[in-house]
């Protein structure tokens, strides 16, 4: 459903993303890891049109992304991490916007948004009434994770979706991918939050310095590396041995 052919991003001389190849079907759950700055949000902004690839290419639901950028948008949905909306806007018009920019017809559209807004607990005067610039944070992602999936996307890219969500709406948010992906959607979740990663994605990748470095299931990867866990794997990998020792003697130079 998602094939990756050697897709490169150079920023000026650096590298941010290098060559990365892989395959990735329907119904598949992929956390997407790496060390701050490894190319992710990159490589998803790629995926989604928002970068153009310096090399490489990939395709989506069949569709070339350099070819077919249209019909490529009109396949994914996009959860980005900077959760940017439209300030001015109140929920509601901003679900209706991005409804009416997907061809969604209005009824249809405001039925799917009283199903998201009841299952993510945010009350109808709230979505009506206030500016999404007075919305709370985990108030805003909840309306971005709705906009990203009002039209029914069979992939979906998250970059960091709990941030700023409360529990309960994590473990509703958890819950609702694993639905998703049941039903037949590719979702694609980057996360710096190692456990959840662990419970909820049936493959890994771990990238860094925009190359992948490891690609499996959280169990597999961590038996294949004799590590305790995902994220003592993920510390070995990417370069961050002796942290504890690091953060002594960073906490040391607080003595007076
Ligand atoms: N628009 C840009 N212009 C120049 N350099 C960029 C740009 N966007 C990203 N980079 C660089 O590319 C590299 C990869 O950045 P990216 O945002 O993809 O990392 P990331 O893995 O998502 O990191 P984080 O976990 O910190 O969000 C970084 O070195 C970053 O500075």
């Amino acid at each position: 459903m998602i094939s990756l052919q050697r897709l490169t991003k150079h920023f000026g001389s650096q590298v941010a993303v290098d060559a990365l190849s892989l395959d990735i079907p329907a119904g598949q759950i992929v956390g997407l890891l790496g060390p701050n700055g490894a190319g992710k949000s990159t490589t998803l902004k790629m995926l989604t049109g928002l970068l153009v690839p310096t090399s490489g290419t990939a395709t989506i639901c069949g569709h070339d992304l350099l070819k077919d950028p249209m019909e490529v948008k009109r396949c994914v949905g996009f959860v980005p991490d900077s959760g940017a909306v439209f300030e001015s806007l109140t929920g509601l018009e901003y679900l209706e916007m991005v409804a009416a920019l997907y061809g969604i017809p209005a009824e249809a559209a405001r039925e799917r948004i009283r199903q998201f807004i009841a299952f993510f607990d945010l009350s109808f005067d709230t979505l009506t009434d206030k500016l999404l610039g007075a919305y709370s944070k985990g108030m805003r992602r909840k309306v971005v994770i709705t906009a990203a999936l009002l039209h029914n996307p069979p992939v979906v890219f998250f970059d960091e979706p709990l941030d700023g969500l409360d529990a309960n709406a994590a473990v509703g948010f958890k819950a609702l991918i694993q639905t998703l992906a049941r039903e037949g959607k590719a979702i694609v979740y980057s996360s710096h939050i190692l456990d959840v990663v662990e419970r909820v994605c049936d493959r890994v990748l771990i990238i860094d310095k925009g190359r992948l470095q490891v690609d499996g299931s959280p169990a597999e990867l961590v038996a294949l590396h004799g590590a305790r866990s995902l994220e003592q794997l993920f510390t070995s990998l990417t370069g961050g041995d002796d942290l504890e020792r690091k953060a002594e003697d960073f906490a040391k130079t607080f003595r007076p």
